[in-house]
């Protein structure tokens, strides 16, 4: 399993919602999502061998800003109607913000990718240059042209006008009329012409609509050669309020206090260096972070791991001849009391990063559905759920495997669930197979020179069934070579008629236009209510 992890961040909640949702599909265990506001992002600790906490720099960090979107005009049109040339002031400072808050978060050598899907310079280009002056040179543009060979687009401008929202432009600060202060600030400026050429920043990518018939978008990739400048001057304080912070089992109250120390700290010291380039004491350009609100109190069933004497465990093992190899206290469910309907399975990076954080992070969901309670089947009380079955295949023991082949696999997808194909229809080495694994969930295994597969299936008294989620059938039936044109419509040609207890799905196809795609299928049910522990934020 990959040692690496990705923390996806969003500060709406509904959006961590959909991340969920798509983040889903990866089907890895290597993945967290959190709900923050990022330009006051909270530190992730991780422990080392010996237990011991310290702050975790993340190696790559990808800000894709909130902006104006006016690079989606063609198919946003009401941005036309409401397009301003200061409507990039307003979010200039939130942008920067940001940034500035990864930069903290990424190691030295690491690198952000800030991007927006608007091509107003003041979102772009503009905070990349106040990054880079406040930076002092220990962060760098990086020229990422090369890594994306045929993409064509235009370099970063180093110049640019702001403007008010009576759309007057102005060439200097001094022009600026004092009613506007507020909105056009000395930071949207763009470099002295003779200073311009050491920002570089033509190293920014401007992928114009009509360039290669897309959105446009704005992409900058910055390194951090070296500490930031207030990380030097606040390394100390931060040490302090580590040490503090490290050394009490903390309770929510205490939590917070601590918190808002770290980032006083770091605030303030980031105010100084800030003022001092700009020689201006009263505007700090950086907002207050704000002490973070109810900590505790967010609606998240919590992230509960197995320990030793988990109970539902022995079962389990027992049933699935799992592996002693299996990592059993990645293994985790989302309810602290009553009948555990779900297991989650998460990689041990990740379990250390939600025992070191979850009392001071908004962890929304983490691992991969493993196993789903089935307690009705009355042979284990839970079943493989194919979600998580990547992960942990590798540790199912014999017992529960079936070898089938080519021809089981597309019989079971494409039959009718009610009637699963007997023992009989299957390959006769299939048929032997099926004779070591007893009745019930199983792990149906099947292997081709181009193809690995491994799926979860149900062994009956005499028939075998593939229980997988129904959107998924189509695209197994197509990975086999199977005919799916007889699952397929085009909505433009023929309405589909919904028949009983079928499935219906919908695909874009490459033509662009909706292909509307019906099938019958087991149906696995794989969702229930909003706040369930069951969901895990799905
Ligand atoms: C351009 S979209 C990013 C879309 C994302 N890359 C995706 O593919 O779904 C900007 C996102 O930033 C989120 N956002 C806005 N303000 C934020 C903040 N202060 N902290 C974190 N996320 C924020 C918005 O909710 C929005 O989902």
């Amino acid at each position: 399993m990959p040692e690496g992890f990705v923390v996806a961040n969003d500060v709406n909640n509904s959006r961590c919602y959909m991340l969920v949702h798509q983040a889903k599909r990866l089907n890895s265990p290597n993945m967290m999502i959190v709900n923050h506001d990022a330009s006051s992002m909270p530190n992730f600790y991780v422990s080392d061998k010996d237990g011991k906490r310290s702050v975790m720099k993340f190696d790559r960090i990808l800000c894709d800003v909130p902006c104006t979107g006016d690079g989606t005009l063609r198919k946003n049109p009401d941005i036309w109607m409401k397009w301003n040339a200061a409507n990039g002031n307003n979010m200039h400072g939130l942008q920067f913000r940001i940034l500035r808050r990864g930069l903290e978060m990424v190691n030295i050598g690491g690198r952000i990718l800030y991007s927006t899907c608007s091509l107003n310079p003041i979102e772009n280009e503009a905070v990349i240059h106040r990054i880079l002056l406040e930076m002092k040179g220990a962060v760098e543009l990086v020229d990422v042209s090369h890594l994306v060979p045929g993409l064509k687009f235009l370099p970063g401008v180093s110049h640019w006008i702001p403007a008010s929202k009576d759309n007057v432009g102005y060439n200097t600060f001094d022009e600026v009329p004092a009613k506007y202060h507020t909105q056009v600030r000395p930071q949207l400026f763009p470099p002295k012409s003779e200073e311009a050429s050491q920002f570089h920043l033509e190293k920014c990518l401007r992928i114009l609509p009509h360039l290669q018939d897309t959105g446009g978008f704005f992409v900058a990739v910055l390194e951090k050669r070296a500490a930031l400048p207030f990380e030097l001057k606040c390394k100390s304080d931060s040490h302090a309020a580590l040490k503090k912070d490290l050394g009490q089992v903390c309770s929510a109250d205490k939590i917070q206090s601590d918190n808002s120390t770290i980032f006083k700290g770091s605030l303030s010291n980031r105010g100084e260096a800030n003022a001092e380039l700009n020689g201006d004491t009263k505007d700090s350009n950086f907002e207050p972070v704000p002490k973070r609100k109810r900590l505790l109190g967010f609606r998240e069933d919590p992230f509960v791991f197995f320990d030793d004497n988990e109970p539902v465990w022995t079962s389990i093992r027992e049933f699935y001849d799992v592996s002693p190899d299996l990592p059993k206290n990645c293994l985790l469910t989302r309810c602290l009391m009553g009948k555990k309907k779900n297991i989650y399975f998460t990689s041990p990076a990740i379990k250390d990063l939600v025992e070191s954080n979850h009392d001071r992070i908004k962890i929304i969901n983490t691992g991969v559905k493993t196993f789903v309670r089935c307690d009705y089947k009355k042979v284990c009380d839970f079943r493989l759920s194919q979600e998580g079955l990547p992960s942990i295949a590798p540790f199912i023991g014999p017992r529960r495997r079936i070898r089938i082949a080519k021809s089981d696999l597309l019989l079971m997808l494409e039959c009718d669930p009610k009637s699963p194909p007997q023992f009989e229809t299957l390959d006769a080495a299939t048929q032997e197979n099926i004779k070591d694994v007893d009745v019930g969930c199983c792990l149906l295994e099947y292997r081709s020179e181009e193809l690995n597969l491994d799926l979860t299936g149900w062994r009956g008294k005499c028939s075998l069934k593939v229980y997988i989620p129904s959107s998924d059938v189509v695209h197994y039936i197509r990975l086999l070579g199977g005919d799916v044109s007889k699952y397929a419509f085009d909505k433009f040609k023929k309405e589909p008629a919904e028949k009983d207890g079928a499935v219906i799905d919908t695909n874009l196809t490459s033509e662009g236009h909706m292909e509307v795609v019906e099938y019958k299928v087991p149906v696995e049910k794989e969702r229930s209510g909003a706040t369930d522990e069951s969901n895990n934020g799905e």
